[in-house]
């Protein structure tokens, strides 16, 4: 099959499939318990992913064929379709997806404490969510309190800010018998009433940054959709510069592999036995010092020759690379992550344009051959 054929079946099945095959591993292995939100995969790249993804496009467009603006007008409408459903549908509103999910019901919720009053286990996933969420929720009751005029609403807020200060592990002076008989439901529904009267919740970045959580309704995954609008962009561009990247790599050869030889051709005998050194010093340095010194100027090479190889003259394989790290973050989301029906639509909805976009493209090329 050629390379092309192979590519755009590729970035056409390749998110789907992995969607049915998360489900498949997830029937038949435990959820994976190495996934953290917090990882730096997700930190430091899934929720940079669009970035990412537009200086790898960009970065092999121009090494591959330069600016054009056919590759513009399709960044431009994804980046466009990214923005508007992950980030915001207009100038300060909320993005399709949190519409999506406000419109089905879901909320921002702050059930701060359990029916004891002790710190609700099901508010936020991990200790330091919890105590990071409790430390921004008490900002915002501190700012509360500070310029409300109603005595008995600042009572509350009083009474609220003792609890949190409580679950925090602070000192509150007069202990937990200093807290009124305001019923730990009560308490949460205070707080959740007071933080959304300051307004601005409707999104789950400003309910993430109030500490809150983004409870209940049908949550399209964010993940899904930007990991397979990612796969499709890069895949989908990569199918209008292949026939320049594979020939450069085969033109080339893999002249790196010279220098990783060269790095185990190295040996400590051998030098020994070819220079064979009269004094003691002579035999440290030709067994210890000249080996390590050879290997690290080798290693040396080797990386700056590693890295001109793929980030100057086969960029490709740097594409490939976040392919991969894209395919690999949609995989765990489908195992740990959202419902079924969640996954679906963050698909469907990335999906829809992409691949139309993809489709239309191909045909349209096809048809300038004919012609
Ligand atoms: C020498 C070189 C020269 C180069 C020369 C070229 C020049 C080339 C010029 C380029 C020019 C660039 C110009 C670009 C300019 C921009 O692009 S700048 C913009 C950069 N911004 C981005 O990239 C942002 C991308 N991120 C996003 O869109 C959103 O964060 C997301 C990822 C869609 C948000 O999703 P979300 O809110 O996390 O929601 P969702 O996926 O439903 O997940 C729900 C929860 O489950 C968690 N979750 C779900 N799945 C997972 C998972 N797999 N793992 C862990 N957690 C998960 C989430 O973390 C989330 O948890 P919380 O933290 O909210 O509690």
């Amino acid at each position: 099959m050629e390379h092309s054929k192979a590519l755009r079946i590729l970035a056409l099945f390749l998110c789907p499939a992995t969607l049915l095959l998360g489900h498949i591993l997830g029937l038949l292995y435990p959820v994976p318990s190495w996934i953290d939100k917090d990882d730096w995969i997700n930190t430091f790249f899934v929720k940079k992913g669009w970035f990412w993804t537009s200086v790898v496009m960009w970065w092999c467009a121009f090494r591959y064929k330069g600016w054009n603006k056919h590759i513009s007008l399709r960044y431009f409408v994804l980046s466009v379709w990214w923005f508007v459903f992950t980030q915001a549908a207009w100038f300060h509103t909320a993005p399709i997806m949190d519409l999506i999910f406000t419109a089905t019901g879901g909320l921002c919720g702050f059930d701060v404490l359990d029916t004891n009053g002790n710190l609700n286990q099901k508010f936020h996933d991990s200790d330091v969510r919890r105590t990071k969420s409790l430390d921004k929720i008490h900002t915002l009751l501190k700012k509360f309190q500070l310029t409300t005029e109603d005595e008995f609403l600042s009572n509350l807020a009083d009474h609220s800010l003792k609890s949190i200060r409580r679950l925090m592990g602070l000192n509150n002076g007069d202990g937990r018998d200093g807290e009124p008989p305001v019923s730990p439901s009560e308490l949460n529904i205070f707080i959740h009433d007071t933080i959304h009267s300051l307004g601005g919740l409707g999104s789950s970045a400003a309910c993430r940054a109030a500490g809150g959580q983004w409870t209940g309704g049908h949550d399209p995954s964010g993940h899904i959709f930007l990991n397979t609008l990612m796969i499709m962009l890069l895949l989908g561009e990569c199918d209008f510069f292949e026939n320049l990247a594979w020939p450069r790599i085969k033109r080339q050869g893999c002249k790196l592999s010279n220098y990783f030889t060269d790095l185990l051709d190295n040996s400590p005998l051998l030098n020994v036995l070819q220079r064979r050194p009269q004094t003691t010093y002579d035999v440290f340095w030709e067994l210890f010092a000249r080996p390590a010194l050879k290997c690290l100027g080798d290693l040396v090479n080797f990386s700056l020759l590693s890295v001109r190889y793929v980030v100057w003259e086969n960029p490709v394989f740097l594409l490939f690379a976040f392919v991969f790290l894209w395919w690999y973050s949609f995989l765990m989301t489908t195992l740990v992550f959202h419902t079924l029906s969640e996954q679906l639509s963050g698909l469907l909805c990335a999906y829809v344009v992409s691949g139309g976009l993809y489709l239309l493209t191909i045909k349209n090329s096809a048809k300038r051959r004919l012609v």
